[in-house]
């Protein structure tokens, strides 16, 4: 069956990420990251600020947890602000008042436009289920289950390590491994039997440093030597190219 689904023979279960791979929802993150960070940079640096980028996005943010993007991104910008508290308003000059300022415009966006998910990843889920393979959804993101449940797929996953989850266990985040390491745990799968589907570079490393049976990257965004650099075993455009159909 997991040839048919393009993994090798031993793999026993899949670890999806949520943003990229499963919705459409990566890219709503990096415009709410880029409004959120152009408007703090312009306020301390004046108009002649550099933009947060693309690229910023890839290596500093994408796949981290939230106030871990702000740590390191401001850090490559040489800017450290005081932690904060957890529900300092948006306007707070700290990493977890940036934090919240992102999450309400986040919020803001995915009520107006609302969650897409792909079709191709859906269906690649259902027959990865379909063969008996067990399946785990590990996110960085603390709305991971309001996200699911917008696309009524929670029901897909019988494991969720997300944002939430990993502060209640105090596990690091992408890009080190713990909790797609606790997702195989608890779904009671060694991780060279666990293939792990990502689409950031942090959770490539993630992938690789865990030493997951295999990884593969999805590529939304034409970055497939980048993937392939950070530890891809395969890389695809949408999860349909690995098969899945019965
Ligand atoms: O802010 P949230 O919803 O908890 O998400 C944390 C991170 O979750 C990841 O899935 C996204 O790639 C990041 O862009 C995001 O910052």
């Amino acid at each position: 069956m997991t040839t048919q689904l393009g993994l090798p023979d031993d793999i026993q279960a899949c670890l999806f990420d949520l943003d990229g791979v499963v919705t459409r929802t990566a890219v709503v993150h990096a415009a709410a990251w880029k409004e959120t960070f152009d408007a703090f940079l312009r306020e301390r640096e004046g108009e002649a600020f550099r933009p947060f980028t693309d690229s910023d996005y890839d290596q500093y943010v994408d796949g981290r947890p939230r106030a871990d993007g702000v740590r390191t991104f401001l850090a490559s910008r040489g800017i450290e602000l005081p932690e904060g508290d957890p529900d300092d308003p948006p306007d707070a000059q700290t990493v977890n008042g940036v934090g919240n300022r992102k999450n309400a415009l986040l919020l803001q966006r995915i009520r107006t436009d609302g969650v897409q998910a792909y079709p191709g990843s859906l269906r690649y889920i259902e027959a990865v289920r379909a063969g008996g393979l067990r399946t785990a959804i590990v996110s960085s993101s603390a709305n991971t289950v309001d996200v699911l449940r917008s696309i009524d797929a929670e029901r897909l996953f019988d494991v969720r390590i997300d944002g939430v989850v990993a502060r209640e266990r105090g596990l690091p985040g992408k890009p080190h491994p713990d909790t797609f390491l606790a997702a195989a745990r608890d779904l009671g799968v060694e991780p060279r039997r666990a293939a792990v589907f990502e689409d950031a570079l942090a959770g490539m490393d993630a992938g690789r440093s865990g030493r997951f049976g295999y990884v593969v990257g999805v590529d939304r965004v034409g970055q497939s030597d980048a993937l392939y650099a950070h530890g891809a075993d395969r890389v695809v455009t949408d999860l349909a190219e690995l098969g899945g159909r019965a």
